[in-house]
């Protein structure tokens, strides 16, 4: 058994040390094996914050236990909830609630440690990404249940875990328990199938005065019990800064992409490594997907680096924590999946790569150094404009701290800079933040995000039933992290990654949407028509805006915000689209031709099935150009049938499905085909489909590539209480990660992602059934109508039902045939019949910049790159980046088509992209699942 690290030691700061020292044995009377216990793990002298909770929790109060990270508050509820225990009795008597798995599965093991000699201690965990079934069998004896809300809930639903003598209830990491949206409705839940009479103790370092209410909620009476003494300030409020943990920022210049932002904070990471000494380091970053880069980074620098993120296995991250805590990784760059809780007293450095999403973040991020008592370094790496100001903002709102701005050049070892010679941090905060804070105008400064850029407000006449006075003054009334508004029109997320910008966006709009929901402060419209989000890369339009200047910032916005200007051409273009959903099976001198027409449920098992079917075509054949690329379908009348099962695709066919052949560029474009008809982007109609190879369409390296990514989409939503309920599940199961996307993520990664997609990531099909039967136990008979039992256990299946229930609503499938009739064979998209002159004009327009596309298609592929399309005659272009020579050809070709060139030095630093359709199909699924459940909302409260 590991004796603490800290037992010892005398030379720890002030937060852990009592004037005079308290031994545990005078707290503790008539409990000699849990006297031994603490003995055994070296804890002897109980600390400030154990001294002042153990007697209140002891004698049984209701408490809440607020002190600075490190400074020992698991011991507060450990000891008292050993002392009650009735170890005789083998039923449920305690159950503690941490916000994430790791934290559930080291409380868990604190109490194996300190119960040692308890021989009939039966203490598990329940979390979520491991087997319900183990757990099941678990639950059955087990006196002490630690887990995460979603999991436990789902155990005291099942009746697994039973609560009628359950004596006390914890609530680790409260604040967050009780903020975050994901917990609160599990935590009330499970809150209320305890006995009332009951004890409940909540723990946290970061307690905000606003959860207060939440806590009168919990507790009918309860005692605060506050850090250390010693650091009491005037106002008798202890610090919540640890007093071992030294603060530093490094700026680095502020660009207006991440792809840039990214490579100038590594060298500023490589600087800091290099000129401090220091024991275990822990990296945060925002974003899930850039925890591998910045890894894989420092291990080409020849450092030894793990990661941590809510997407790997359960089993893996537990793993990485154990490495963390057993000193085997120097090391360990992470999302906040383990900004809390997690213990490792060697930590003694920690760097923040980006500004963390809100003060309790990097509080509690800070706080994984300078453990009980120990020294430590911070550094938060920020660029010197928005991120400078957000982190300023941030850390205002707690207290006034002393912060250390580290030099641009460090000359010499970090801790040989003397106090004067390093600048304090200038902590006033620009009115500019405020007053954005205020407006709530601009969600990027509001959550933190500098993956989503801004949001616009030139475009913000909206077709809603209300005002935009009555919107603005609904949205002010939010005081809310997010808050949502009728400005939030467009949101481009770039840099870093498509994946991670998804998910950034995944995460914000979903964010925005509950708040406009549970507020009930828009109208469906402005949920359905004012979002859009557009595939391109805005970066050499944004940042060589000199170069560019046909392209200035505003141009770009205004092409990402056409339909949102022109409501009734985005009516027009949404239904046209969503009518004449084409489905390319085109011969090798129809490419672009559209030759049939499916029905949007047509396409609602293609991602999977085309999937499945390319993969039975003759796989071998890696073939060159979209001319080469024939590949016959042995049966392509069943293979169209598969993939449209629910319609008789072949009769709606102007031609023959025996004539059909089905190449790997029309493998691609049924994808593409598939994405916008599932997100219904009216701008993706304006794309076309990747006339690139299948290798290049399937490169691997896409998943780090710098990309911007954007998506027009629309949606409506509501019925809370369902949507809440399905979200719920979503997120339950991978809590933790909703920071990244994920909060961040937020949105999107730091909720994560980031969340927002981060859980969608992790989440478990098991756990996301398991969740969906106990809501379909708790909710309404409507709600249960609505939940298919077998739809919810596959939530892809069930998207794809009610697509085709929302498709057989809104297409007619003779109307679709007769479009298809009236289709000249050169047009680029299916027209309607009664389109006006105008609409021609406009149409022939696209057919003119078809052709041209088309040189240019087979220009470029047959040079292993990708023309991805045009949009408002900017193009869109990925280019794969493995060959310089090709890449200097594209450029030169992109300049041909008055399309911005770009430098060769970019170049190589990939700032040519791919996009991997099928990864982003992937993406886009997860995206589906959330938007479909969202559809599904509209059509019930219909
Ligand atoms: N009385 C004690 N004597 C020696 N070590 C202790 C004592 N109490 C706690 N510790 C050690 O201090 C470290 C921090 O304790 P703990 O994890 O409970 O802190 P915490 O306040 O819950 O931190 P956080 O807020 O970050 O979760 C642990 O390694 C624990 O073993």
């Amino acid at each position: 058994m590991p004796v603490s690290e800290y037992s010892k030691d005398s030379g720890r700061t002030t937060d852990v040390q009592t004037q005079d020292q308290t031994p545990f044995d005078d707290i503790i009377k008539g409990h000699p094996l849990i006297l031994k216990g603490l003995s055994d793990c070296g804890f002897t002298n109980a600390s400030p914050i154990q001294v002042a909770a153990l007697p209140t929790i002891i004698a049984g109060h209701d408490t809440i236990v607020e002190a600075k990270n490190g400074t020992g508050k698991t011991l507060t509820f450990v000891i008292p909830t050993l002392m009650r225990l009735k170890l005789e009795q083998v039923n449920l008597q305690t159950i503690i609630l941490a916000p994430t798995r790791e934290i559930a599965v080291q409380i868990q093991q604190c109490f194996k440690k300190v119960g040692q000699h308890l021989p009939e201690l039966k203490c598990e965990y329940f979390i979520g990404g491991t087997p319900v079934d183990i757990d099941k069998q678990k639950a059955k004896c087990c006196q002490i249940a630690v887990g995460s809300p979603g999991r436990i809930k789902h155990l005291i639903n099942e009746h697994v875990l039973k609560c009628s003598e359950v004596k006390s209830f914890i609530l680790d990491e409260v604040d967050r328990l009780v903020t975050d949206k994901s917990f609160t409705k599990d935590v009330r839940l499970i809150d209320a199938k305890l006995p009332k009479l009951k004890q409940t103790i909540v723990v946290s370092a970061s307690i905000d005065k606003n959860d207060m209410s939440v806590f009168d909620e919990l507790m009918k009476e309860y005692i605060v019990v506050k850090g250390a003494e010693e650091d009491m300030n005037a106002l008798q409020d202890p610090s919540k800064f640890l007093l071992g943990i030294k603060q530093y920022v490094a700026c680095v210049k502020a660009v207006s992409t991440n792809i840039i932002l990214l490579p100038a904070k590594n060298v500023r990471l490589l600087n800091i490594l290099q000129n401090l000494p220091y024991t275990q380091c822990i990296i945060f970053t925002n974003y899930m997907t850039r925890v591998e880069a910045v890894c894989n980074m420092l291990r080409d620098h020849n450092y030894k680096a793990d990661y941590i993120r809510g997407d790997q296995d359960q089993s893996i991250r537990l793993e990485l924590v154990d490495r963390l805590t057993s000193f085997k990784s120097k090391i360990l760059v992470a999302t906040d999946l383990i900004a809390r809780g997690i213990d490792s007293s060697n930590v003694d450095l920690v760097i923040n790569m980006d500004c963390p999403n809100d003060w309790a973040t990097y509080l509690h991020r800070i706080g994984r150094a300078g453990r009980f008592g120990n020294k430590g370094n911070a550094f938060t790496i920020l660029d010197d404009d928005k991120e400078l100001k957000m982190f300023k903002h941030i850390i205002n709102s707690i207290e006034s701290i002393k912060v250390k701005m580290l030099p641009i050049a460090i000359t010499k070892p970090i801790l040989e800079y003397a106090d004067n010679e390093l600048a304090d941090l200038n902590l006033t905060i620009e009115p500019e933040i405020s007053l954005i804070q205020e407006t709530g105008n601009n969600i990027t400064k509001v959550n933190g995000n500098n993956v989503i850029e801004e949001n616009l407000t030139k475009d913000s006449e909206s077709d809603s039933n209300l005002s935009r006075n009555d919107i603005e003054s609904n949205i002010n009334s939010i005081s809310e992290e997010y808050q949502p508004c009728s400005e939030v029109k467009s949101v481009y997320a770039y840099g870093v990654s498509e994946k991670e910008s998804l998910q950034r966006l995944c995460k914000v709009v979903k964010e925005t949407e509950k708040k406009l929901i549970e507020g009930n402060m828009v109208d469906k419209r402005l949920l359905t028509d004012d979002r859009s989000f557009v595939l391109f890369d805005p970066e050499p339009f944004l940042e060589n805006n000199d170069k560019y200047p046909e392209y200035s910032p505003d141009d770009l916005l205004e092409i990402i915000t056409k339909y949102d200007s022109d409501f009734d051409k985005y009516e027009a273009d949404k239904n046209r689209m969503l009518k004449n959903t084409v489905l390319q099976t085109v011969s090798e001198n129809e490419l672009s031709n559209s030759n049939q027409v499916c029905e949007k449920n047509d396409f609602a098992n293609l991602s999977n099935i085309t999937d499945k079917k390319i993969n039975n075509i003759n796989t071998n054949q890696q073939l060159q150009s979209q001319h080469e690329a024939q590949i016959v379908c042995e049966d392509n009348k069943q293979f169209v049938n598969e993939v449209c099962p629910e319609t008789n695709f072949s009769s709606k066919s102007n031609k023959s499905v025996d004539d059909t052949k089905i190449d790997t560029n029309n493998s691609q474009r049924l994808r593409f085909t598939d994405i916008y008809s599932l997100f219904q982007i009216p701008d993706f109609s304006l794309l076309k489909p990747a006339q690139h190879d299948s290798e290049v369409a399937h490169s691997t390296d896409v998943g780090e590539s710098d990309v911007s990514t954007s998506i027009i989409s629309e949606n409506g939503i509501e019925d809370e209480e369902l949507l809440e309920e399905e979200w719920g599940s979503e997120e339950e199961d991978d809590e933790e990660e909703s920071c990244d996307a994920e909060e961040s993520c937020d949105e999107l990664e730091s909720y994560d992602a980031e969340e927002s997609c981060d859980e969608l990531e992790s989440y478990d099909a098991e756990e996301s059934c398991d969740e969906q039967e106990s809501c379909d136990a708790e909710e309404s008979c409507d709600e249960q109508e609505s939940c298919d039992a077998e739809e919810s256990c596959d939530e892809q299946e069930s998207c794809d039902a009610e697509e085709s229930c929302d498709e057989q609503e809104s297409c007619d499938a003779e109307e679709s045939c007769d479009e298809q009739e009236s289709c000249d064979e050169q047009e680029y998209h299916v027209k309607e019949e009664n389109c006006n002159e105008e609409q021609e004009k406009e149409y022939e327009e696209e057919i003119n910049l078809e052709a041209e596309n088309k040189i240019f298609d087979e220009d470029i592929t047959n040079k292993n790159c990708s023309y991805d399309g045009h949009l408002n005659n900017r193009a869109i272009y990925f280019v794969k980046h493995n060959d310089k020579s090709t890449q200097k050809s594209i450029c030169n070709n992109i300049q041909e088509y008055n399309i911005p060139k770009r430098e060769e030095e970019n170049i190589e630093n990939n700032d040519l992209q791919v996009v991997d359709y099928k990864i982003l199909n992937d993406w886009y699924g997860q995206w589906k699942q959330q938007m479909n459940l969202i559809q599904t909302f509209v059509r019930l409260s219909k």
